[in-house]
């Protein structure tokens, strides 16, 4: 295998399903998915570990539950969860162990990788595998990411993720970001890349990580994901399958996974539309896209000008408050 292809739309999909997965659609999605052969599967609330709250929205069913069943159904794919410090806790991690997870991804804002070193420490005591995500990678130059990276792996990072939260990275700034972290991490760690499609550069902004080094890229079966969405994991391994680059999946049973399973579990199709494609211009977090809808519609303001003020506010993940706040604002308060 070339590259190991993590599919995310048991976890980045949860914000567009607004959290609301049941175990049946885990065990639909995780056997279709384990079926075609991919590797990773990501099951988490969307926000990670501990996400369900008044702040990010509440599950439909306890993440724990999910995380067992995906692990009861994948006969070879690895059960990866994601949390972020603060938002989930050291003994979320430890729980998620014992109910089989194998694959520990901690994400941090991409300055702030210093708040993930106890949690790597922990993970690779309790002998899980260990990705680092250092989210809204677009936001600073590929030697600060570098620098961040580096503070992962030193803390036991397996695999350092340039993270494109917005989905605003274009092609080149995706190249020189994932060419940094390759120079900097050398043998000590991988590299990988997650891309959205709010430019609609997930296929091709995936490929041009590959050529610069990355061996791990995230996706979503048909796009299921934040914003519009992940880069579609079908459309990804056909390209790759074209290039010549190994991903171990099966294109044909990936093509019947995204229809005839996962399209039917998601309440819409993650659309490029004019606020999906306002986030990748105006750099806004991707998981903002359902939270500005809602306080758009409760304060009968434009949605897209909230988008516009979050990304001249710089809003990182865990400001979804701040959102309401520049409803109010546009409201005339
Ligand atoms: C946990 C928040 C967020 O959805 C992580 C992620 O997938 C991203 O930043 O793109
Ligand atoms: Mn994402």
């Amino acid at each position: 295998m070339d590259v190991r292809v993590t599919d995310t739309s048991l976890r980045d999909g949860s914000h567009a399903k607004r959290h609301q997965f049941t175990v049946d659609d885990v065990r639909n999605i995780v056997g279709a998915l384990d079926d075609a052969g991919v590797p990773v599967i990501e099951v988490t609330h969307g926000d990670g570990l501990g996400g369900s709250s008044f702040t990010y929205g509440f599950s439909h069913t306890p993440e724990q539950e999910l995380i067992k069943t995906a692990v009861a159904t994948a006969s070879r794919a690895r059960i990866a969860f994601l949390m972020l410090p603060g938002v989930g806790v050291k003994d979320d991690i430890l729980v998620s162990a014992d109910n089989g997870a194998q694959i520990c991804r901690i994400a941090t804002h991409c300055t702030e990788a210093d708040i993930s070193v106890q949690h790597f420490g922990l993970a690779r005591e309790r002998g899980l595998e260990t990705v680092g995500f250092l989210m809204m990678a677009h936001s600073q130059p590929p030697e600060k990411l570098a620098q961040q990276a580096r503070i992962m792996a030193d803390a036991g990072c397996q695999c350092v993720y340039v993270v494109d939260s917005a989905g605003a990275l274009i092609m080149d700034q995706v190249g020189d970001r994932v060419s940094a972290l390759v120079a900097e991490l050398g043998e000590d760690a991988q590299v990988g890349f997650h891309g959205h499609e709010n430019l609609g550069l997930g296929v091709a902004n995936s490929i041009i990580a590959v050529r610069a080094g990355a061996r791990q890229i995230d996706g979503s079966a048909r796009r299921f994901g934040a914003g519009a969405g992940n880069t579609p994991v079908e459309a990804f391994v056909g390209v790759c399958d074209k290039l010549g680059i190994d991903t171990g999946i099966d294109f044909f049973k990936m093509l019947d996974a995204a229809e005839d399973v996962v399209a039917p579990v998601m309440d819409q199709e993650c659309q490029l539309d004019r606020m999906a494609l306002l986030m990748g211009y105006a750099g806004v977090y991707s998981s903002f896209l359902r939270h500005a809808y809602r306080q758009a519609e409760r304060y009968g303001v434009s949605g897209p000008e909230i988008l516009v003020r979050a990304g001249q506010r710089r809003l990182v993940g865990g400001q979804e408050d701040q959102l309401i706040d520049i409803a109010l604002e546009l409201r005339g308060r």
